[in-house]
C-alpha cells in the first residue's frame, strides 16, 4: 500500500539548493507592524531532515516569523528560500508548486468546523490535485491510519473531536500532499502529558520514517528534550542562538539559562 499521493511533478521546480542540505533559509529578514519592528536582520537555517524546535519568550514573534516564511504576513527587506528557491522572485505557478511541498499545522488546529475530518483533509487535495473522489476518500483514509486515527473519525464534524484528535486531524490536513517540510504551530499545546508525549512520538515517527523536516514552535520543554536535533531561540528581534540541547544547556544568555536550566526545566528531572 502506497503513502503517496500521485502528485504530478509538472512545474515542480527542482530544489536548487544542491549541496547546502537546507531546506529553508532566511536572511537579513525584518518584518514590521507600522512603527513596531517585531524582526530585524534575522537569519535562520533549516537543515533537510531534522527536527527544528523553535522557542522564545512570549509576543518575541515566532508566530509572526512562521507567518512571514509561509507568506501570510509582509517583510520589509530580506530574503526567504525554501527548497533553493526564493519566494520573492519565484513565479505564482513556481510559488504553488513550493506550497504544495510543504504543510502546516497552525494553533489550535484552525480546522474549518463545518466541514467533516476527511472534508478537512481534502481540502488541500482539491486546491491542488486534479484527483476523482474515490481516490481523495482512499488517501484521506491513509492519512487517518498515518496519524493513528480510527476511521470512524473520518465523517466528524471537529467540534466532536477531543483535543488530542483535532491535532491528529490537522497533521493529517498537513500531511495530505505528502510535504517534504512541515511547518507546527505549538503542536502540543492544550494537551495532557501523556497525549503531548504520544503526539511528539507520532512526530518523531513521521519524521524519520517519511524523511520530513519539521519545524516546530513549542513551548514544550519535553517536546525539546525529546524530539529535536536542533533548538532555535528567538529574542532581541533575531535567532539569538541555535544548536543542539547541549548547546543550550552551556548558553550563558540569561533568557537562554532561565529556560533551560531554571526552575521549570529542572522539575523535569
Ligand atoms: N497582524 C499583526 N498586526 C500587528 N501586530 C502584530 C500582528 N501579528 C503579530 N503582531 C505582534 O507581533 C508580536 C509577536 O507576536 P507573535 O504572535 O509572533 O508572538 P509569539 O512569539 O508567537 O508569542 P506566543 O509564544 O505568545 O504565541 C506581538 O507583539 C504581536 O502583538
Amino acid at each position: 500500500m502506497t503513502l503517496t499521493a500521485p502528485v504530478s511533478t509538472e512545474n515542480t521546480p527542482a530544489d536548487t539548493s544542491e549541496g547546502a542540505g537546507n531546506v529553508l533559509s532566511v536572511r537579513n529578514v525584518t518584518v514590521g507592524f507600522g512603527s513596531k519592528i517585531i524582526l530585524q536582520d534575522l537569519d535562520l537555517d533549516v537543515r533537510r531532515g531534522e527536527v527544528l524546535g523553535f522557542v522564545g519568550g512570549s509576543g518575541t514573534g515566532k508566530s509572526v516569523l512562521m507567518r512571514t516564511i509561509l507568506g501570510l504576513n509582509r517583510k520589509r527587506s530580506g530574503s526567504i528560500s525554501v527548497f533553493g528557491h526564493d519566494l520573492s522572485t519565484a513565479s505564482v505557478n513556481e510559488r504553488k508548486a513550493i506550497e504544495r511541498r510543504w504543510g502546516v499545522l497552525f494553533q489550535q488546529g484552525a480546522l474549518f468546523s463545518s466541514l467533516s475530518v476527511k472534508q478537512n483533509i481534502q481540502v488541500p487535495m482539491r486546491e491542488h490535485l486534479k484527483l476523482s473522489p474515490q481516490l481523495m476518500d482512499e488517501l484521506a483514509t491513509l492519512k487517518l491510519e498515518l496519524v493513528g486515527l480510527p476511521q470512524d473519525a473520518a465523517d466528524k464534524l471537529p467540534s466532536e473531536l477531543s483535543g488530542g484528535m483535532v491535532k491528529r486531524a490537522s497533521l493529517a490536513r498537513a500531511l495530505a500532499l505528502d510535504p517534504d517540510l512541515v511547518f507546527l504551530d505549538e503542536p502540543t499545546s492544550g494537551l495532557d502529558p501523556i497525549g503531548a508525549a504520544a503526539f511528539d512520538s507520532l512526530i518523531a515517527n513521521l519524521s524519520s520514517t517519511l524523511g520530513l523536516t519539521v519545524y516546530m514552535v513549542t513551548h514544550d520543554l519535553d517536546s525539546l528534550h525529546s524530539i529535536c536535533d536542533r533548538i532555535a531561540v528567538l529574542g532581541k528581534k533575531r535567532v539569538l542562538a541555535i544548536g543542539t540541547l547541549d548547546d543550550m544547556m552551556k548558553n550563558d544568555d540569561p533568557w537562554i539559562e532561565a529556560y533551560f536550566r531554571g526552575q521549570r526545566a529542572l522539575r523535569r528531572v
